[in-house]
């Protein structure tokens, strides 16, 4: 089958041409999940001064063990504005500046106050329970490059770094299609031949993690006025990307490949070395790339994990936009592979170390249920021969 596209220029083709979306600024509390379009500076130091780590009092190392005289307080926020004399000391709170004059910080534990006095029987080493200024980091380093996809921690830091608006490339829009005279949306009453159409369903919510915002455009029929309506609603809502399920074979009612001729656009490719999947297809209608995911659900799902995932990190500036493998070892034994790219839906498994993986016995490519309990695809390359429980194979493991 020389005609089939290798799963790895297929990704290619995919991603070719597709990077970052521009650059917009959000405010920080709408920057979690997107992607920094810049690197961004801290713009002071944290900390701004010497700080205390404890609760306790700044002293001069010189001065211990000794009864000292408390001269004054030093709280976060509100620092002592004087400096320390030789035999005195200031009551100190977490994250308050540490006084001229001090160089070490007793905990309150090690301390005995009696009225204007405080008793310290051991000694102490300079520098002790004080955060030097900068430990965190300094006005100017880079704390989070460009790249980078925002979470709770690295949000944080965006703060900490006193940025209140991010730069950030916007999403990317992704119009998604179900085909097929068959399908009715999930919740209605369907009559005996029809299906409740799922794809879309997962389609968006993988799209919404990874960055994207889909539009969804509901079901049509397979009737080529109504495919070519619906794409070019995708065309004038200004999709990045269009992903339609299903009409992706060689049947009569499989319109997709119609569509894209009709709107005078060249098919990048059709069908792929790789299973399930074989039928993906892939255009450019003007600046929308069209990926034409099979109807089968697990094809449309590992396609989209395989292709659709990382064209949008691509799209969204993500610099780990590539699938990551694992290695793991196989938990029951698979059969010898033929000339199309395997991905085997498993399950994982193991204690420290060692994961196995165990494939399903069936790899039906219309299971919705195997593709639901697992957790990982095996993926077996073309002609790989068997190989017994207990090889070793690699893992791309799917998201929670
Ligand atoms: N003669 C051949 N027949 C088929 C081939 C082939 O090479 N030669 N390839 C097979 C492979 S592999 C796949 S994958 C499918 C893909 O077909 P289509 O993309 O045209 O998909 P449909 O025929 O429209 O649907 C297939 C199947 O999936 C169900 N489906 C479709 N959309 C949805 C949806 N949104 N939600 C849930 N289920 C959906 C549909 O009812 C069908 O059962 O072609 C093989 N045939
Ligand atoms: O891609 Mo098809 O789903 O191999 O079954």
């Amino acid at each position: 089958m020389a005609d089939l596209l290798p799963v790895g220029d297929a990704l290619a083709r995919i991603i070719d041409g597709k990077d970052a979306l521009p650059e917009e600024w959000v405010p920080l509390d709408q920057a979690d999940g997107r992607v920094l379009a810049r690197d961004l500076a801290a713009r002071r130091t944290q900390p701004p001064g010497d700080v205390s780590a404890m609760d306790g009092y700044a002293v001069r190392v010189a001065d211990l063990p000794g009864i000292l005289h408390v001269v004054g307080e030093s709280a976060a926020g509100r620092p002592f504005a004087g400096s320390i004399p030789a035999g005195g000391a200031v009551r100190i709170f977490t994250g308050a500046q540490v006084p001229e004059g001090a160089d070490s910080v007793v905990m309150q534990e090690d301390a005995h106050r009696d009225g204007s006095a405080v008793r310290i029987t051991a000694t102490s080493t300079p520098g002790r329970h004080i955060r030097p200024m900068g430990l965190d980091f300094s006005e100017g380093i880079v704390g989070l490059r460009a790249g980078t996809r925002l979470n709770p921690r690295s949000l944080s830091l965006a703060a900490a770094m006193n940025h209140g608006e991010l730069p950030v490339h916007r999403r990317p829009r992704v119009a998604i299609l179900s085909t097929g005279d068959e399908l009715v949306e999930p919740g209605c009453e369907p009559g005996p031949s029809q299906i409740v159409s799922s794809n879309a369903t997962g389609l968006a919510a993988f799209v919404r993690r990874e960055g994207g915002e889909p539009i969804p455009l509901g079901i049509v029929a397979d009737r080529i006025d109504d495919t070519l309506a619906a794409v070019r609603q995708a065309r004038a809502a200004g999709a990045d990307v269009l992903v339609t399920s299903g009409g992706a074979s060689v049947g009569e009612y499989d319109l997709i490949r119609d569509v894209i001729a009709r709107e005078g656009a060249a098919l990048g490719f059709w069908r792929i070395a790789m299973r399930p999947g074989k039928p993906l297809m892939m255009s450019d209608l003007g600046p929308m790339r069209l990926l034409g995911l099979p109807g089968n659900p697990v094809a449309s799902f590992v396609c989209a994990t395989i292709f659709l995932g990382p064209l949008l990190r691509r799209l969204s500036g993500r610099s780990d936009w590539q699938w990551k493998t694992e290695a793991a070892t196989l938990g029951a034994a698979v059969r010898a592979n033929d000339f199309r790219a395997d991905f085997l839906r498993a399950k994982l498994s193991g204690n420290g170390q060692a994961l196995i993986a165990t494939a399903f016995a069936i790899q039906d490519s219309s299971m919705i249920r195997v593709l639901a309990d697992s957790d990982a695809l095996i993926m077996r390359a073309p002609f790989a021969p068997e190989a017994p429980a207990g090889s070793a194979c690699e893992i791309i493991r799917l998201a929670d």
